[in-house]
């Protein structure tokens, strides 16, 4: 009989660094995920949240360490292809088409719509809809494209209360199907058994207002 092996994670990061500019930004991360696994990046402006999923979505590589999927190294070509086409994405940009309506925006997924509350809006023209209703439209998608991989950028960001809670359940969901969901966010989000990942600050913090505000309330 073979000896047991633990099965392969989905993604493992190992020892992954990150140059931009010719300065470091991210240093040796090592991070495994499984199906149906969740991390949460959180960390100060400019600690490289961003730059971390950027970096999981492909358009910049590691300056060390690898990033690697069924064991495959993502930034081979071959692999990267196949990679890819896991993935979904939501940004603070949010590449809605204007000038289309809002169920053309996600090809006539109407029922996603419906599940984010933007059932009544299907025939809008997009430019019309509100910073948190382009949200939702980005979770409808979300939804409308079956991707395993979701890599969210502050996705909670506009949205009211109702709407985080539509997020945390169809994260919760997602990943009962066994998707992975990775979040960057400063919001509070409640997504159980999570791995959290608190990226250091790049810079020695200097005092801001708010340090000088505290200090003058001390006195
Ligand atoms: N295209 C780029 N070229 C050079 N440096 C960049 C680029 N994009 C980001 N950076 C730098 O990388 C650092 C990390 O940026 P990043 O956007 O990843 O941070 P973040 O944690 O997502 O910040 P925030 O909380 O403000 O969204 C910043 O110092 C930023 O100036």
């Amino acid at each position: 009989m073979s000896p047991w092996k633990p099965p392969t994670p989905r993604l493992l990061l190992k020892n992954v660094s990150c140059m931009r500019n010719a300065q470091q930004i991210l240093r040796h991360v090592n991070v495994s995920l499984h199906d149906g696994g969740a991390l949460v990046l959180t960390g100060t402006n400019g600690s490289g949240k961003s730059t971390f999923l950027r970096m999981l979505a492909g358009f910049s590589k590691p300056s060390a360490g690898e990033i690697l999927w069924n064991g495959h190294d993502i930034t081979q070509s071959g692999i990267f292809q196949q990679y890819k086409l896991q993935l979904n994405w939501i940004s603070l940009k949010d590449a809605i088409k204007e000038r289309f309506t809002v169920l053309d925006n996600i090809g006539k997924a109407q029922p996603a719509l419906e599940l984010m509350g933007l059932g009544r809006l299907v025939k809008e023209k997009s430019r019309m809809l509100s910073m948190g209703q382009r949200k939702r439209l980005q979770l409808a998608r979300l939804l409308a494209i079956d991707r395993p991989i979701w890599l969210l950028d502050e996705p909670s960001v506009a949205l009211d209360d109702e709407g985080v809670r539509l997020l945390e359940f169809v994260i919760g969901e997602h990943r009962k199907k066994g998707g992975i969901v990775i979040v960057a966010t400063h919001l509070p989000i409640e997504i159980e058994d999570a791995l959290i990942l608190r990226l250091p600050p790049r810079f020695p913090r200097k005092m801001t207002l708010i340090d000088m505000l505290d200090r003058a309330d001390i006195s």
